[in-house]
Protein backbone atom coordinates (compact mmCIF):
# COMPACT_ATOMS: atom_id res chain seq x y z
CA UNK A 1 0.00 0.00 0.00
CA UNK A 2 1.31 3.52 -1.44
CA UNK A 3 -0.50 5.34 1.70
CA UNK A 4 2.02 7.62 3.62
CA UNK A 5 1.38 6.94 7.29
CA UNK A 6 1.14 10.00 9.91
CA UNK A 7 3.80 9.40 12.74
CA UNK A 8 1.25 8.35 15.59
CA UNK A 9 -0.20 5.59 12.98
CA UNK A 10 3.05 4.31 12.52
CA UNK A 11 3.59 4.01 16.10
CA UNK A 12 0.27 2.63 16.26
CA UNK A 13 0.97 0.20 13.14
CA UNK A 14 4.29 -0.90 15.45
CA UNK A 15 2.57 -2.79 18.37
CA UNK A 16 3.45 -4.60 20.14
CA UNK A 17 7.18 -4.07 19.48
CA UNK A 18 7.52 -0.60 18.70
CA UNK A 19 10.62 -1.34 17.24
CA UNK A 20 11.72 1.00 13.94
CA UNK A 21 14.54 1.64 11.34
CA UNK A 22 15.27 5.25 10.83
CA UNK A 23 13.94 6.29 7.25
CA UNK A 24 16.50 5.84 4.26
CA UNK A 25 16.41 8.28 1.43
CA UNK A 26 16.63 6.82 -2.15
CA UNK A 27 14.66 3.46 -1.49
CA UNK A 28 11.07 3.26 -2.17
CA UNK A 29 8.76 4.51 0.15
CA UNK A 30 6.95 1.62 1.41
CA UNK A 31 10.05 0.68 2.85
CA UNK A 32 10.40 4.17 5.09
CA UNK A 33 6.47 2.98 6.17
CA UNK A 34 6.53 0.04 7.58
CA UNK A 35 8.17 0.16 11.10
CA UNK A 36 10.86 3.46 9.58
CA UNK A 37 10.28 6.28 11.61
CA UNK A 38 12.45 9.80 11.28
CA UNK A 39 14.18 11.91 13.74
CA UNK A 40 11.25 14.42 12.72
CA UNK A 41 8.24 12.07 12.89
CA UNK A 42 9.25 11.02 16.31
CA UNK A 43 9.41 14.68 18.00
CA UNK A 44 6.68 15.60 15.74
CA UNK A 45 3.71 17.79 17.52
CA UNK A 46 1.20 15.21 16.64
CA UNK A 47 2.22 13.25 19.35
CA UNK A 48 0.89 16.01 21.76
CA UNK A 49 2.27 19.30 23.63
CA UNK A 50 5.77 18.71 24.44
CA UNK A 51 7.06 20.65 27.57
CA UNK A 52 10.72 19.77 28.00
CA UNK A 53 13.11 16.91 26.68
CA UNK A 54 16.77 15.66 27.71
CA UNK A 55 18.92 14.41 24.66
CA UNK A 56 21.59 11.85 25.94
CA UNK A 57 24.25 10.56 23.02
CA UNK A 58 27.75 10.96 22.04
CA UNK A 59 27.93 13.30 18.80
CA UNK A 60 25.32 16.93 18.68
CA UNK A 61 24.70 19.03 15.66
CA UNK A 62 22.87 21.43 18.29
CA UNK A 63 21.67 23.15 14.78
CA UNK A 64 20.33 20.21 13.37
CA UNK A 65 18.97 19.23 16.22
CA UNK A 66 16.55 21.77 17.02
CA UNK A 67 15.77 21.28 13.69
CA UNK A 68 14.10 18.91 14.02
CA UNK A 69 11.89 19.62 16.52
CA UNK A 70 8.63 21.38 15.87
CA UNK A 71 9.21 25.34 15.53
CA UNK A 72 6.94 25.99 18.46
CA UNK A 73 8.41 23.19 21.18
CA UNK A 74 12.25 24.74 19.74
CA UNK A 75 12.35 27.30 22.91
CA UNK A 76 11.15 24.32 25.59
CA UNK A 77 13.90 23.46 28.28
CA UNK A 78 16.87 20.43 26.43
CA UNK A 79 18.95 18.91 28.20
CA UNK A 80 22.36 17.23 26.76
CA UNK A 81 23.96 14.65 28.87
CA UNK A 82 26.84 14.14 26.92
CA UNK A 83 30.57 12.83 27.68
CA UNK A 84 32.64 15.27 29.57
CA UNK A 85 35.67 14.14 28.01
CA UNK A 86 34.76 14.51 24.12
CA UNK A 87 37.83 17.13 22.88
CA UNK A 88 34.97 19.00 21.07
CA UNK A 89 33.47 19.86 24.09
CA UNK A 90 34.14 22.80 23.72
CA UNK A 91 32.51 22.68 20.53
CA UNK A 92 29.66 21.25 21.91
CA UNK A 93 29.40 24.85 24.23
CA UNK A 94 30.09 26.97 21.76
CA UNK A 95 26.92 25.23 19.75
CA UNK A 96 24.71 25.89 22.80
CA UNK A 97 25.56 29.65 23.73
CA UNK A 98 22.91 31.29 21.38
CA UNK A 99 20.14 29.03 23.05
CA UNK A 100 19.67 29.75 26.92
CA UNK A 101 16.68 27.05 26.89
CA UNK A 102 19.58 24.53 25.86
CA UNK A 103 21.28 23.17 29.87
CA UNK A 104 24.68 20.89 29.22
CA UNK A 105 25.02 18.45 31.62
CA UNK A 106 28.53 16.09 30.97
CA UNK A 107 28.77 13.05 32.26
CA UNK A 108 31.24 11.61 34.44
CA UNK A 109 33.98 9.10 32.47
CA UNK A 110 36.17 8.21 35.38
CA UNK A 111 38.00 5.07 33.77
CA UNK A 112 40.11 6.10 30.66
CA UNK A 113 38.68 4.99 27.03
CA UNK A 114 34.89 4.82 28.33
CA UNK A 115 32.58 7.03 26.09
CA UNK A 116 29.37 8.49 26.42
CA UNK A 117 27.62 6.22 23.87
CA UNK A 118 24.30 5.90 24.80
CA UNK A 119 21.27 7.45 22.88
CA UNK A 120 18.43 8.31 24.42
CA UNK A 121 15.56 10.71 24.92
CA UNK A 122 13.08 11.58 27.46
CA UNK A 123 9.98 13.71 25.68
CA UNK A 124 7.25 15.24 28.45
CA UNK A 125 4.60 15.58 27.19
CA UNK A 126 0.94 17.54 28.98
CA UNK A 127 -0.38 13.76 28.78
CA UNK A 128 2.72 11.99 29.86
CA UNK A 129 6.46 10.86 29.48
CA UNK A 130 7.73 9.04 26.21
CA UNK A 131 11.08 6.95 26.67
CA UNK A 132 13.31 6.57 23.00
CA UNK A 133 16.33 4.56 23.48
CA UNK A 134 18.01 4.48 19.89
CA UNK A 135 21.19 3.98 17.64
CA UNK A 136 21.92 7.33 16.41
CA UNK A 137 24.23 9.97 16.87
CA UNK A 138 22.13 13.83 16.66
CA UNK A 139 23.84 14.54 13.18
CA UNK A 140 22.21 14.54 10.31
CA UNK A 141 24.65 12.13 8.59
CA UNK A 142 23.03 9.38 10.75
CA UNK A 143 19.90 9.96 10.09
CA UNK A 144 20.17 10.17 5.52
CA UNK A 145 21.34 6.71 4.47
CA UNK A 146 22.36 4.74 7.17
CA UNK A 147 20.24 1.53 9.38
CA UNK A 148 19.73 2.57 12.82
CA UNK A 149 17.73 0.81 15.37
CA UNK A 150 14.80 2.73 16.83
CA UNK A 151 12.58 1.75 20.14
CA UNK A 152 9.47 4.19 21.21
CA UNK A 153 7.97 3.98 24.58
CA UNK A 154 4.25 4.44 24.95
CA UNK A 155 3.52 7.83 26.81
CA UNK A 156 3.79 7.27 30.58
CA UNK A 157 0.61 8.95 31.75
CA UNK A 158 1.08 10.63 35.36
CA UNK A 159 0.06 8.56 38.19
CA UNK A 160 -0.33 9.17 41.63
CA UNK A 161 1.08 5.48 42.46
CA UNK A 162 4.55 5.12 41.34
CA UNK A 163 3.41 2.34 38.58
CA UNK A 164 6.33 -0.51 37.51
CA UNK A 165 6.55 -2.67 34.51
CA UNK A 166 6.32 -5.81 34.25
CA UNK A 167 9.83 -5.95 33.19
CA UNK A 168 11.17 -3.25 35.93
CA UNK A 169 12.00 -1.02 33.03
CA UNK A 170 11.59 1.90 35.96
CA UNK A 171 13.63 0.83 38.47
CA UNK A 172 16.20 -0.21 35.44
CA UNK A 173 16.45 3.32 33.93
CA UNK A 174 16.57 5.05 37.28
CA UNK A 175 19.53 2.61 38.23
CA UNK A 176 21.24 3.87 35.32
CA UNK A 177 20.52 7.27 36.03
CA UNK A 178 21.53 7.23 39.80
CA UNK A 179 25.06 6.00 38.16
CA UNK A 180 25.43 9.74 36.44
CA UNK A 181 25.78 11.01 40.41
CA UNK A 182 24.81 14.81 38.96
CA UNK A 183 21.83 16.86 40.32
CA UNK A 184 21.42 17.89 36.79
CA UNK A 185 19.50 14.76 36.70
CA UNK A 186 17.38 15.13 39.30
CA UNK A 187 14.43 16.82 37.59
CA UNK A 188 13.92 13.94 35.47
CA UNK A 189 14.61 11.25 37.97
CA UNK A 190 11.35 12.63 39.82
CA UNK A 191 9.49 13.12 36.52
CA UNK A 192 9.90 9.56 35.76
CA UNK A 193 9.07 7.89 39.70
CA UNK A 194 6.14 10.08 38.97
CA UNK A 195 4.67 8.33 35.28
CA UNK A 196 3.42 5.18 35.23
CA UNK A 197 5.35 2.46 33.25
CA UNK A 198 2.84 -0.33 33.25
CA UNK A 199 2.12 -0.59 29.62
CA UNK A 200 6.33 -1.01 28.85
CA UNK A 201 6.83 -4.85 27.87
CA UNK A 202 10.60 -4.54 26.83
CA UNK A 203 13.89 -5.08 29.32
CA UNK A 204 16.73 -2.20 29.73
CA UNK A 205 20.31 -3.54 29.37
CA UNK A 206 22.68 -1.05 30.44
CA UNK A 207 26.27 0.10 31.22
CA UNK A 208 27.72 2.40 33.00
CA UNK A 209 31.65 3.63 33.59
CA UNK A 210 32.52 1.56 36.71
CA UNK A 211 33.64 -1.52 38.65
CA UNK A 212 30.53 -3.79 39.44
CA UNK A 213 30.75 -6.22 42.04
CA UNK A 214 28.43 -7.96 45.08
CA UNK A 215 24.99 -7.28 44.70
CA UNK A 216 25.80 -4.86 41.94
CA UNK A 217 27.93 -7.01 39.51
CA UNK A 218 24.57 -8.36 37.87
CA UNK A 219 23.23 -4.81 37.43
CA UNK A 220 24.97 -4.04 34.14
CA UNK A 221 26.62 -4.86 31.48
CA UNK A 222 26.70 -8.37 29.69
CA UNK A 223 25.93 -10.23 33.29
CA UNK A 224 22.55 -7.82 33.42
CA UNK A 225 21.63 -9.56 30.20
CA UNK A 226 22.53 -12.92 31.29
CA UNK A 227 20.82 -12.46 34.61
CA UNK A 228 17.71 -11.50 32.59
CA UNK A 229 17.94 -14.13 30.41
CA UNK A 230 18.19 -16.54 32.60
CA UNK A 231 15.31 -15.11 34.50
CA UNK A 232 12.53 -14.54 31.81
CA UNK A 233 13.91 -17.21 29.09
CA UNK A 234 13.37 -20.73 30.54
CA UNK A 235 15.13 -22.53 27.66
CA UNK A 236 16.75 -25.63 30.23
CA UNK A 237 13.81 -27.73 29.56
CA UNK A 238 13.89 -27.36 25.34
CA UNK A 239 17.25 -29.44 24.46
CA UNK A 240 16.19 -28.44 20.78
CA UNK A 241 17.51 -24.41 21.62
CA UNK A 242 20.85 -25.55 23.14
CA UNK A 243 22.51 -25.43 19.86
CA UNK A 244 20.09 -22.17 18.92
CA UNK A 245 22.71 -19.97 16.69
CA UNK A 246 23.41 -16.42 18.27
CA UNK A 247 23.72 -13.54 16.03
CA UNK A 248 26.01 -10.21 16.57
CA UNK A 249 25.90 -7.29 14.88
CA UNK A 250 27.86 -4.21 14.98
CA UNK A 251 29.44 -1.26 14.02
CA UNK A 252 32.87 -1.56 15.42
CA UNK A 253 35.17 -3.91 17.01
CA UNK A 254 37.36 -3.82 20.52
CA UNK A 255 40.22 -5.51 21.30
CA UNK A 256 39.14 -8.88 22.10
CA UNK A 257 42.05 -10.54 23.26
CA UNK A 258 44.83 -13.23 21.37
CA UNK A 259 41.79 -15.61 20.49
CA UNK A 260 38.29 -16.71 20.64
CA UNK A 261 38.65 -17.79 24.24
CA UNK A 262 40.14 -14.53 25.48
CA UNK A 263 36.70 -12.83 25.71
CA UNK A 264 34.27 -13.74 23.53
CA UNK A 265 33.28 -17.35 23.75
CA UNK A 266 34.05 -17.74 27.55
CA UNK A 267 32.52 -14.57 29.25
CA UNK A 268 30.21 -12.75 26.34
CA UNK A 269 29.15 -15.51 24.50
CA UNK A 270 28.35 -17.61 27.56
CA UNK A 271 25.99 -14.48 28.41
CA UNK A 272 24.29 -14.39 25.43
CA UNK A 273 24.01 -18.66 25.23
CA UNK A 274 22.40 -17.85 29.60
CA UNK A 275 23.06 -21.47 29.65
CA UNK A 276 26.08 -22.85 31.51
CA UNK A 277 25.45 -26.12 30.47
CA UNK A 278 28.88 -27.29 28.67
CA UNK A 279 26.40 -29.20 26.33
CA UNK A 280 29.07 -30.62 23.27
CA UNK A 281 26.26 -29.01 20.57
CA UNK A 282 27.23 -25.20 21.94
CA UNK A 283 25.68 -22.52 20.01
CA UNK A 284 27.00 -20.90 16.74
CA UNK A 285 28.33 -17.32 17.33
CA UNK A 286 27.56 -15.81 13.90
CA UNK A 287 29.13 -11.88 13.96
CA UNK A 288 27.70 -9.08 10.88
CA UNK A 289 30.15 -6.45 10.69
CA UNK A 290 30.43 -4.80 7.14
CA UNK A 291 33.10 -5.42 4.41
CA UNK A 292 34.86 -3.52 2.49
CA UNK A 293 32.29 -4.51 -0.36
CA UNK A 294 29.35 -3.14 1.63
CA UNK A 295 30.98 0.43 2.65
CA UNK A 296 31.92 0.85 -1.25
CA UNK A 297 28.98 -0.27 -2.63
CA UNK A 298 27.08 1.46 -0.09
CA UNK A 299 24.61 4.64 -0.41
CA UNK A 300 27.17 7.36 0.86
CA UNK A 301 30.13 5.40 -0.71
CA UNK A 302 33.23 4.99 1.36
CA UNK A 303 32.06 7.69 3.57
CA UNK A 304 29.43 5.57 5.49
CA UNK A 305 33.50 3.90 6.73
CA UNK A 306 33.81 6.76 8.73
CA UNK A 307 31.54 5.53 10.98
CA UNK A 308 32.60 2.29 11.55
CA UNK A 309 35.75 2.94 13.36
CA UNK A 310 37.48 -0.78 13.73
CA UNK A 311 41.19 0.25 13.13
CA UNK A 312 44.50 -1.53 11.70
CA UNK A 313 46.35 -1.70 15.41
CA UNK A 314 42.98 -3.22 16.52
CA UNK A 315 42.35 -5.59 13.92
CA UNK A 316 45.46 -7.11 12.87
CA UNK A 317 45.66 -8.56 16.39
CA UNK A 318 43.12 -10.72 16.16
CA UNK A 319 42.68 -11.88 12.92
CA UNK A 320 41.11 -15.34 14.03
CA UNK A 321 37.81 -13.20 14.36
CA UNK A 322 37.61 -13.11 10.21
CA UNK A 323 35.71 -16.85 10.92
CA UNK A 324 33.07 -15.47 12.82
CA UNK A 325 32.64 -12.82 10.56
CA UNK A 326 28.96 -12.57 8.24
CA UNK A 327 28.01 -9.69 5.69
CA UNK A 328 25.75 -7.16 5.96
CA UNK A 329 22.50 -7.83 3.81
CA UNK A 330 19.06 -6.41 4.38
CA UNK A 331 17.48 -6.67 1.06
CA UNK A 332 14.06 -7.54 2.65
CA UNK A 333 14.17 -4.23 4.08
CA UNK A 334 16.24 -2.73 1.08
CA UNK A 335 18.49 -1.61 2.77
CA UNK A 336 21.72 -3.49 1.98
CA UNK A 337 23.04 -0.64 0.76
CA UNK A 338 22.19 1.65 3.71
CA UNK A 339 25.13 1.13 6.03
CA UNK A 340 24.65 -0.60 9.55
CA UNK A 341 24.98 1.79 12.88
CA UNK A 342 22.12 0.04 14.63
CA UNK A 343 23.85 -2.60 16.74
CA UNK A 344 21.58 -5.78 17.62
CA UNK A 345 22.02 -8.89 19.50
CA UNK A 346 19.69 -11.79 18.75
CA UNK A 347 19.08 -15.95 19.14
CA UNK A 348 17.34 -18.19 16.30
CA UNK A 349 15.68 -21.26 16.37
CA UNK A 350 18.54 -23.81 14.37
CA UNK A 351 14.83 -24.86 12.71
CA UNK A 352 15.97 -22.70 9.26
CA UNK A 353 16.18 -19.38 11.49
CA UNK A 354 11.80 -19.41 11.93
CA UNK A 355 11.47 -18.43 14.96
CA UNK A 356 13.17 -15.67 17.21
CA UNK A 357 14.18 -16.71 21.10
CA UNK A 358 14.97 -13.10 21.98
CA UNK A 359 16.09 -9.84 20.09
CA UNK A 360 18.14 -6.95 21.98
CA UNK A 361 18.91 -2.87 20.27
CA UNK A 362 21.54 -1.09 21.81
CA UNK A 363 24.48 1.44 21.92
CA UNK A 364 26.60 -1.65 22.73
CA UNK A 365 29.48 -2.54 20.01
CA UNK A 366 31.70 -5.68 20.56
CA UNK A 367 33.86 -4.02 22.83
CA UNK A 368 35.21 -5.14 26.44
CA UNK A 369 34.20 -1.17 27.07
CA UNK A 370 31.11 -1.57 26.32
CA UNK A 371 29.83 -4.87 27.91
CA UNK A 372 32.92 -5.17 30.49
CA UNK A 373 35.34 -7.40 30.87
CA UNK A 374 35.64 -9.63 34.10
CA UNK A 375 38.14 -9.13 36.67
CA UNK A 376 39.36 -10.11 40.54
CA UNK A 377 38.73 -13.69 39.56
CA UNK A 378 34.99 -12.98 38.48
CA UNK A 379 34.03 -10.82 40.99
CA UNK A 380 33.66 -8.03 39.68
CA UNK A 381 32.87 -6.75 35.82
CA UNK A 382 34.72 -3.59 34.84
CA UNK A 383 32.58 -1.57 32.50
CA UNK A 384 34.28 2.03 30.56
CA UNK A 385 31.53 3.26 28.89
CA UNK A 386 27.97 4.23 29.05
CA UNK A 387 25.67 2.24 26.83
CA UNK A 388 21.90 1.43 27.08
CA UNK A 389 19.73 -0.84 24.77
CA UNK A 390 15.83 -2.98 25.40
CA UNK A 391 15.40 -6.48 25.11
CA UNK A 392 12.75 -8.19 23.62
CA UNK A 393 11.54 -11.68 25.23
CA UNK A 394 8.23 -13.49 24.28
CA UNK A 395 7.34 -14.08 27.24
CA UNK A 396 6.72 -10.22 27.79
CA UNK A 397 4.26 -10.36 24.82
CA UNK A 398 2.61 -13.49 25.97
CA UNK A 399 4.36 -15.59 23.42
CA UNK A 400 6.76 -18.81 23.71
CA UNK A 401 8.83 -17.61 20.48
CA UNK A 402 8.64 -14.67 17.75
CA UNK A 403 7.79 -15.89 14.53
CA UNK A 404 10.23 -14.60 11.70
CA UNK A 405 7.86 -15.81 8.83
CA UNK A 406 4.18 -14.45 8.96
CA UNK A 407 2.05 -11.76 9.88
CA UNK A 408 2.56 -10.70 13.11
CA UNK A 409 6.69 -11.29 12.66
CA UNK A 410 9.26 -9.38 14.18
CA UNK A 411 10.58 -6.66 12.30
CA UNK A 412 13.99 -7.78 11.98
CA UNK A 413 16.82 -5.39 10.79
CA UNK A 414 18.86 -7.37 8.44
CA UNK A 415 18.64 -11.18 6.14
CA UNK A 416 18.44 -14.32 7.77
CA UNK A 417 20.32 -16.52 8.29
CA UNK A 418 23.16 -14.27 7.24
CA UNK A 419 25.77 -14.00 4.76
CA UNK A 420 29.63 -15.85 5.90
CA UNK A 421 32.55 -13.87 4.66
CA UNK A 422 33.60 -15.33 1.54
CA UNK A 423 37.66 -15.86 0.97
CA UNK A 424 37.71 -12.61 -0.76
CA UNK A 425 35.81 -10.75 1.39
CA UNK A 426 37.63 -8.23 4.18
CA UNK A 427 36.19 -6.28 6.99
CA UNK A 428 35.74 -2.78 7.02
CA UNK A 429 39.21 -0.94 8.28
CA UNK A 430 38.50 2.85 9.34
CA UNK A 431 42.42 3.38 8.63
CA UNK A 432 43.27 1.34 5.91
CA UNK A 433 43.34 3.01 2.27
CA UNK A 434 41.33 1.90 -0.83
CA UNK A 435 42.28 2.72 -4.15
CA UNK A 436 41.69 -0.01 -6.20
CA UNK A 437 37.93 0.66 -6.67
CA UNK A 438 36.18 3.68 -6.30
CA UNK A 439 33.15 3.78 -4.33
CA UNK A 440 29.17 4.50 -5.60
CA UNK A 441 30.22 8.29 -5.57
CA UNK A 442 33.48 7.87 -7.71
CA UNK A 443 35.63 8.39 -5.09
CA UNK A 444 38.61 6.02 -3.47
CA UNK A 445 39.01 6.20 0.14
CA UNK A 446 42.50 7.69 1.55
CA UNK A 447 42.42 8.15 5.15
CA UNK A 448 46.04 9.38 5.74
C1 LIG B 1 36.24 6.16 17.31
C2 LIG B 1 35.19 7.23 17.52
C3 LIG B 1 35.78 8.63 17.57
C4 LIG B 1 34.09 7.17 16.49
C5 LIG B 1 34.33 7.35 15.14
C6 LIG B 1 33.30 7.31 14.21
C7 LIG B 1 31.99 7.07 14.63
C8 LIG B 1 31.71 6.90 15.99
C9 LIG B 1 30.38 6.69 16.47
O1 LIG B 1 29.34 6.64 15.60
C10 LIG B 1 30.17 6.55 17.83
C11 LIG B 1 28.79 6.38 18.35
O2 LIG B 1 27.82 6.36 17.56
O3 LIG B 1 28.62 6.32 19.57
C12 LIG B 1 31.25 6.57 18.70
N1 LIG B 1 32.50 6.77 18.27
C13 LIG B 1 32.75 6.94 16.95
Amino acid sequence: VNKRLTPVEKIEQSEPYRFFLSTVHGIQDNYNQTNAISLKEILSVEHGQLTRSAQFNYMFDIEFLLEQYPSEFRLKPLLIVHGDSRDDNHSLKTQCSPYPQIELCPARLDIPFGTHHTKMMFLLYETGLRIVIHTANLISQDWRQKTQGIWISPICPKTNDTRESKTNFKKDLLDYIEQYRTRQLQFWQKTINEHDFSSINVHIISSTPGRHTGANINKFGHLKLRQTLKNYLNLENNEQYYSAPIIGQFSSIGSLGPNANSWLTKEFLTSLKQLNTNSFDSPELKLIYPTVENVRTSFEGYIAGGSLPYNMQTAMKQTWLINYLHRWKADHRQRSRASPHIKTYLRVTNDQYKNLLWFLVTSANLSKAAWGVLEKNNTQLMIRSYEIGVLFIPKQFSQTIFPLFDSSSFPIPYDLPPVKYESTDKPWIVDMTYKNQPDSHGNMWDPH
